[in-house]
Order: structure tokens, then sequence, then C-alpha cells
């Protein structure tokens, strides 16, 4: 089993092969121990950031950001999880919020995509998270019971899956939710996770969505937060290096 703790960063759209340099500063940066590191670049940079990587101190892991349910054929434009195991990912990112909005991603599908992660060998990082206007009308505890439920596929386990809650509207906007409202959504989380998996309490649960050097440290105080999905503060080893330093410190 890694280190029960983990920070993870999706770069997104973001990202040339001059942000390699990214990595080799954060490597050289976290020396630490107890902290799994993982970063999800643009497929463009699986390859060369793994082997970036396989020259560097430290263990990062690297990850896909989308996969397809199907493990090849005619469909221009997407990749397999079999073909990022091939490029050295060992973590896929699936049903993330802008995935879900851009492409119209529905539970069944991220489930799809879960499984076929699992069959390639590598984990998946299934997101789920309200709109504001979810939150506003007090639905966010059902909305989150409703994606838990038919996105996390019951080949799920504590070793395979890591689940990021990641509020829409706390996405790239500066704004997060207060500590209170993040536990009560891990506390939920890792309830519905025990009561459906032998392994529910093993499960990782990260807090996406805002995260950054000043409320890191708040945030990973807080009860079955495991760790953190971060998107723009990943880009720079100046400011996820300090993330990474909180989690092993938390
Ligand atoms: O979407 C996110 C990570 O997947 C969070 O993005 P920000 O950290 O930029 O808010």
């Amino acid at each position: 089993m890694p280190p029960r703790k983990l920070a993870a960063g999706n770069w997104k759209m973001n990202g040339t092969l001059a942000s390699l340099a990214e990595v080799d500063a954060l490597t050289r940066d976290c020396g630490t121990a107890g902290v799994e590191i993982l970063i999800c670049p643009p497929a463009t940079l699986m390859r060369p950031m793994a082997d970036c990587i396989g020259r560097g101190i430290i263990a990062v892991a690297v990850g896909g950001q989308d996969c397809h349910a199907k493990e090849s054929g005619a469909h221009t434009g997407d990749i397999s999880a079999e073909q990022l195991r091939d490029a050295g990912a060992s973590y896929v990112i699936v049903g993330h919020s802008e995935r879900r909005a851009d492409h119209g991603e529905t539970d069944e599908d991220v489930a799809a995509k879960a499984v076929a992660a699992h069959r390639a060998g590598i984990a998946s990082v299934i997101c789920l998270g309200e709109t504001e206007a979810q939150r506003d009308a007090n639905e966010t505890l059902d909305v989150i019971a409703r994606q838990l439920a038919g996105s996390v596929p019951d080949c799920a386990t504590a070793a395979n899956t890591v689940i990021a809650y990641e509020p829409v509207w706390a996405i790239g906007t500066g704004r997060t939710p207060t500590n209170d409202q993040i536990a009560e959504v891990h506390a939920a989380m890792r309830e519905a996770l025990v009561a459906r998996f032998a392994d529910g309490a093993g499960f990782r649960l990260l807090y996406g969505g805002s995260v950054k050097p000043a409320n890191a440290a708040e945030i990973f105080a807080i009860a079955h937060v495991d760790g953190a999905l971060v998107g723009g503060a990943s880009l720079k080893a100046a400011d996820f290096a300090p993330i990474v330093k909180a989690l092993d410190a938390a």
C-alpha cells in the first residue's frame, strides 16, 4: 500500500515540456517521506514526465486526467486506460466536474471509466461535488450520496480507488467551503463507503477546490481528509511544495 496521505496535482490543459522543470524543482524540494505525490499532466506530457520523475530522488506518481471506457478502437481523440498505463500512469482522474460539464459525462459514464482504469491496473481518482445552486438549495449531501453511489463501481477497493470531493463552485474561484462544510461531506462519504465496501474505511478521501499554501494546513486538519486534489497551485513547485509539506506535517 502507498502512504495514506496523497497530494495530487491536476494540471488540466496547462503545461508544455518546459513545465517539467517544475516537477524537477518539486522533487528536489520535497524529500519527505509519508506523503504520496501524484501529478496528472496533459497526455502530451505523461511519458516525458514519467521519464523525468524516474531520474528524481523521490517517487512521484503520474496520472491521466480522463480515460475512455474501452481498451481500444475507433474513438478519435480519446485515450484508453491501457494507453495511460503504457505512458507511465499509475492513476487516472475520472468524473472531474469540468468533464461532467464540458463533455456531458454521467455517473454511469464515470463508473465505466473507473472500471476501465481498474481493468488496466491503474487506480482511479473519482471526483464528486455539488454546484453552487445545489449547495444553496441544501442538496449537497444528497448530490454527493447520489454521485458516490453512481460513479464508484462495485469493483472499487481502497487500493484502486481514491475519492475527491470538489465543490464545483470552489474550483478556480479562490472560494472554499468552511471547515465544517468539508468535514460534513467527508464524514458522509466515509459513512457511505463503510456501509458499501468491506474496506470502506481505507479509501483515501481528497478535498479539492482552491487549495493553496495559505489554507492547506487547516484543510488537512479536518477529519477524513487524507490529502488534496490541487489545480492551479500544483503548476508551480513554489506553490505545490508548501502544500505537500503541510500534508506531511498534518
Ligand atoms: O479542479 C481542481 C482540481 O481537480 C481544483 O482546481 P483549483 O485548485 O485550481 O481550484
